[in-house]
């Protein structure tokens, strides 16, 4: 808990104030962003005083929260961490906390805040290390005492809370992918959902592995139907108050996916104010 806040504070001594979100969700003049990233409305600014985003995704398993923290990430040139990867890399250690944390994964349960906190705090540690600066921190906090604790040590800009129905939301855990040995996510799972009560109709392509991947793909072990269900209960029973804290403070913005990556993309974008050059140049190519 301390290596967190020593680091967290660090950076919160480096921000400038006139980069803070305000709860309108558009980045003010102060923040840093790459040069292949524009804010519309905006001027770029070069002032290296001022720090990068230091951002949140909350939403649902399943929802797709790593899916767009990564992309984000790559885009603003910030790291992507999730806290659910330091839990697994934890797990495939094999070291003196696995034991302990297997059951508890297994079982969407929710590991201890001591736990997390350690485990996040020492890749934060060797970020810093290597140079990193700004987050976009996915999976975490996932409680209000996590929420409490980060707000203690350092000031959050933006809190994304992703949404999608809590059918799709089940279909997409279970679709879920990895490679054994790129590590690349992918989900086989096609979802085509008529819209009722007024409400849009929700496809979503399988987003398929490379052939050379195919053979090799595994499943998560907190993947199956019955651990899902768990782990969408734990959420609403333990995360959603995280919502609510955020909303409290004016830095929560709902973002509803209206389908696959291809239509959620550029909405995200235009939601967060932002700009792909990159992305543009290869559509246009
Ligand atoms: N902030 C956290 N606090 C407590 N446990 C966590 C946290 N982040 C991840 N975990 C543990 O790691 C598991 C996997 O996390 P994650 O990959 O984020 O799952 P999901 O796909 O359900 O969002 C969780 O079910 C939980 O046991």
């Amino acid at each position: 808990m301390a290596a967190l806040s020593r680091l967290l504070r660090g950076s919160a001594a480096s921000m400038c104030p006139a980069g803070r979100w305000l709860s309108s969700v558009v980045a003010e003049p102060g923040f840093r962003f790459p040069a292949t990233v524009s804010q519309k409305g905006a001027a770029p600014t070069t002032d290296p005083g001022c720090r990068s985003v230091q951002w949140v995704f909350l939403g649902c398993p399943g929802v797709g929260k790593g899916t767009y923290a990564s992309r984000l990430s790559r885009l603003l040139g910030v790291p992507h961490i999730a806290t659910g990867d330091l839990v697994r890399e934890e797990l495939a250690s094999s070291g003196p906390l696995s034991k302990q944390l297997v059951e508890i994964v297994n079982q969407g349960q929710l590991v201890s805040d001591e736990i997390i906190i350690n485990l996040l705090s020492n890749r934060l540690e060797d970020g810093v290390a290597k140079g990193e600066s700004g987050f976009i921190l996915d999976g975490f906090p996932r409680t209000t005492r996590q929420a409490e604790i980060l707000e203690g040590v350092t000031e959050i800009d933006l809190v994304v809370n992703l949404k999608l129905r809590e059918d799709i939301l089940l279909a997409k855990c279970l679709g879920r992918r990895i490679c054994s040995q790129c590590g690349g996510n992918f989900n086989v799972a096609s979802i085509d959902i008529k819209g009722e009560n007024g409400k849009p109709d929700i496809s979503m392509a399988p987003l398929l592995p490379p052939e050379h991947c195919m053979s090799k793909l595994i499943t998560r072990a907190d993947d199956t139907e019955k651990v899902v269900k768990e782990r969408l209960r734990v959420y609403h029973d333990l995360s959603q108050p995280v919502e609510e804290f955020y909303r409290n403070r004016g830095k929560l913005l709902e973002f509803d996916l209206p389908g696959g990556i291809p239509e959620s993309w550029p909405k995200l974008l235009q939601a967060l104010n932002l700009d792909d050059h990159d992305e543009k140049k290869s559509a246009a190519a």
